[in-house]
């Protein structure tokens, strides 16, 4: 089934005729249009447009197959308008500012406008082959960067210079962040979203380390904690629960699991070690065109894995005034299990 086929597909189960496409990664996917929020897509009974402005004729020609429309709002309503009488158009509620609601509401009335969530995200989650290889290259260069940098953390070295290092490295290759780059030394182990500070590293520190790779507009995500000189067996200990979580969630990733049932299996190795309530977020996601999206490895998800999926799995513990510790692996789901696309080697501590 086309792409085209599945979301009808789902447009039908959700009600709607038609669908306003206004996610940038969503446009994307759908149209092959890089230009992000200056592109939108309307996806009707009959086929689909691709709506831009003057600013991207060339691009629209050289990146889209679908049909382009080449104009802004109003104009841009009005031509869509006439597609969509009587229809039930759905739009994403998860990515259209309110006032933009008020424009469609304006130029559409004799249409019926319908509140949807996640219909391309979840065709999105399934990885075409181009795909996989886009995400296993900016992984690659990941790997290839990590490995340059971490001689570089030790200390008396800033967080910051650490991040440095690495974002220059990922420019020079022709790809970005993924994400503001996590180090988080010493106490600042404990915020699990600890972008790079001036903190200077200290002899003892474990140093977590978030980054991604931001390739062709493809991302990868990996989590390394790494020792500078002896770390106190308290942290010891801890690193040590998180890699064995860690190890077995990864162990578990395979097509048919619940991924709910993977964060449980995490939850409660770290639970037995006394860290339940230090593991503060889910243990993973997927990851493509948007660094988070879905499936959604959380105790609440009621996603299952499918082969061609990419995620990560990545529990952490985190002690307000000690330190923390995450270890991250970006995983691509097989028909027979899974591949593990991150590379770099983890320390034993
Ligand atoms: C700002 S992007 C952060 C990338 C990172 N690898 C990541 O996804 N993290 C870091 C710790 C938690 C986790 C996260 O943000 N998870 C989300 C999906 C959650 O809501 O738990």
């Amino acid at each position: 089934m086309t792409q085209f086929e599945q979301l009808r597909r789902a447009m039908a189960q959700a009600g709607v005729d038609a669908l306003w496409v206004s996610d940038p990664a969503n446009v994307r996917v759908l149209s092959g249009f890089t230009g992000g929020k200056d592109g939108k897509v309307l996806v009707t009974p009959q086929g689909a447009t691709l709506y831009t402005d003057a600013r991207y004729t060339v691009q629209a020609q050289e990146e889209s197959p679908l049909p382009a429309f080449i104009a802004r709002p109003p104009e841009t309503y009005r031509h869509a308008a006439a597609e969509l009488s009587g229809l039930r158009v759905g739009y994403e509620a998860e990515h259209l500012t309110v006032a933009a609601l008020e424009d469609l509401r304006e130029h559409w009335d004799s249409a019926t406008l319908i509140a949807v969530r996640g219909l391309v995200q979840k065709i999105r989650a399934i990885k075409s082959p181009e795909e996989i290889e886009a995400i296993r290259a900016a992984q690659a260069l990941a790997d290839q960067v990590f490995g340059e940098v971490r001689p570089v953390i030790r200390a008396g070295v800033r967080e910051l210079d650490v991040a440095l290092e690495i974002e220059m490295r990922l420019r020079r290759a022709g790809a970005e962040n993924a994400f503001d780059i996590i180090v988080a030394s010493g106490p600042r182990g404990a915020m699990p979203h600890g972008v790079a500070s001036n903190r200077v590293i200290e002899d003892g520190d474990l140093v977590t380390i978030d980054m991604g790779a931001r390739l062709n507009g493809y991302h990868s995500d990996m989590t390394r904690t790494v020792a500078v000189g002896q770390p106190s067996e308290e942290l010891a200990r801890i690193y040590r629960a998180v890699l064995e979580a860690e190890e077995a969630a990864v162990a578990a990733v395979g097509p048919g699991v619940r991924a709910a049932d993977l964060d449980t299996l995490a939850r409660d190795i770290l639970t037995r070690h006394g860290l339940g309530e230090a593991f503060a977020h889910s243990l993973g996601h997927g990851v493509g065109l948007e660094v988070h999206e879905a499936p959604g490895l959380r105790g609440t998800s009621e996603d299952v894995l499918e082969s061609g999926m990419v995620v990560t799995i990545e529990p952490g513990a985190y002690i307000p005034g000690l330190g923390g510790v995450r270890i991250e692996d970006l995983l691509l789901v097989t028909d027979g299990g899974h591949e593990v696309l991150s590379r770099s080697p983890k320390e034993q501590i």
